[in-house]
């Protein structure tokens, strides 16, 4: 890859402390495992806000997928395809949802809010008729992240020819004067089912709650948006005391192996979402690639699962983890 590319993927906000801080939450955990629970043959499978997965790990939206492979995003839509997840497709995919849409995976959709609200009305029509399942709003992003490596190397936009295929010729508008208020009007917009990804505080997950939303997503954006921000897995016991189990609680940030997967489920995620090693996959592969690295993380959850002595994810609860 070209290595502006390559750290523009990789990167993080600031002196990159969150983003190393998600992985490092993981790497401290431990799991204290049961025996003699008849853990075989595992069931691995989830249903999230009415999408039914083979496994509990999604594809987190990440932008420019042409940057990384010439299948662009449509690969990597064919490899969750072949892995039986969903990919939620960035707004700043470099394809046109349609297209994306022909790979046949279960795609949900992330928006950014955008001031022109009949754009975005369009928008929400266009990729519904396009089958999406689910609309993810991104609300921590008011600005976009400090992201140093990309104002080293220059990289301020994408090279000619490639665009951000669904926005109509336009750039996308992070909005500092976002409120609850908008996130009403998206819920009142759509019967799809809407998902906040970006939620960190116990209060917001609340305010999630009684605003409606279908689902949360505890994310820091991988690192690239508030540098210094909570890792995700230390931020999710309070989320997860504010919704008191009302709507699924998923997750994103660090999760690097099949038993990193087995962590956040066990302390009460209901399902995780995957950026970089999918977008590395991507590089390396393809869509086989992207199904590779899928599968690599399926096979290590089932092997942790019957290890650790659960049978289905269900099974994982906080006790097993210190
Ligand atoms: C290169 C890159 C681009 C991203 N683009 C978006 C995006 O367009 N919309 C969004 O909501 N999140 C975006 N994210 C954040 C991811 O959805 C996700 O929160 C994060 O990558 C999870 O961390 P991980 O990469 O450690 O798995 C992006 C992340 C990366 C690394
Ligand atoms: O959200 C991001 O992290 C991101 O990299 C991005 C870049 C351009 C447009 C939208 C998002």
């Amino acid at each position: 890859m070209n290595p502006v590319h390559a750290d523009f993927f990789a990167g993080g906000a600031g002196e990159e402390r969150t983003l190393k801080a998600n992985t490092d939450a993981y790497a401290r955990r431990r799991i204290i495992p049961r025996v003699l629970r008849g853990t075989g043959p595992r069931d691995l499978r989830t249903t999230v806000c009415g999408t039914d997965l083979s496994m509990p790990v999604l594809i987190a939206p990440t932008a420019f997928h042409l940057l990384a492979h010439p299948a662009g995003e449509t690969g990597t839509a064919a490899g969750a395809a072949a892995a039986g997840t969903a990919m939620v497709v960035s707004m700043a995919a470099t394809q046109p949802i349609e297209q994306i849409a022909t790979a046949g995976a279960t795609l949900w959709f992330q928006l950014y809010p955008q001031p022109d609200t009949a754009f975005q009305d369009a928008l929400i029509g266009r990729v519904t008729k396009a089958g999406v399942k689910a609309l993810v709003v991104t609300v921590d992003s008011p600005v976009l992240g400090h992201r140093r490596r990309d104002l080293r190397n220059g990289f301020t936009d994408l090279p000619d020819g490639l665009a951000c295929a669904n926005m109509d010729g336009r750039d996308i508008v992070m909005d500092a004067a976002l409120g609850w208020p908008h996130i009403d009007r998206l819920r009142a917009a759509t019967g799809l089912p809407l998902i906040l990804k970006g939620i960190l505080h116990p209060a917001d997950a609340a305010l999630a709650v009684e605003h409606g939303a279908d689902a949360i997503i505890v994310s820091n954006h991988g690192g690239r948006q508030l540098d210094g921000a909570i890792a995700t897995l230390d931020a999710l016991p309070a989320v997860l005391g504010a919704t008191g189990g009302r709507i699924p609680v998923l997750i994103d940030g660090g999760i690097r192996t099949g038993t990193d997967v087995l962590v956040a489920l066990a302390l009460g995620a209901t399902a995780v979402l995957v950026g970089r090693p999918v977008i590395r996959g991507l590089a390396a592969g393809g869509a086989h690639g992207v199904r590779e690295t899928l599968e690599t993380l399926r096979a290590q959850l089932d092997h942790g699962l019957a290890l650790a002595g659960a049978q289905r994810p269900a099974d994982l609860t906080p006790d097993l983890i210190t």
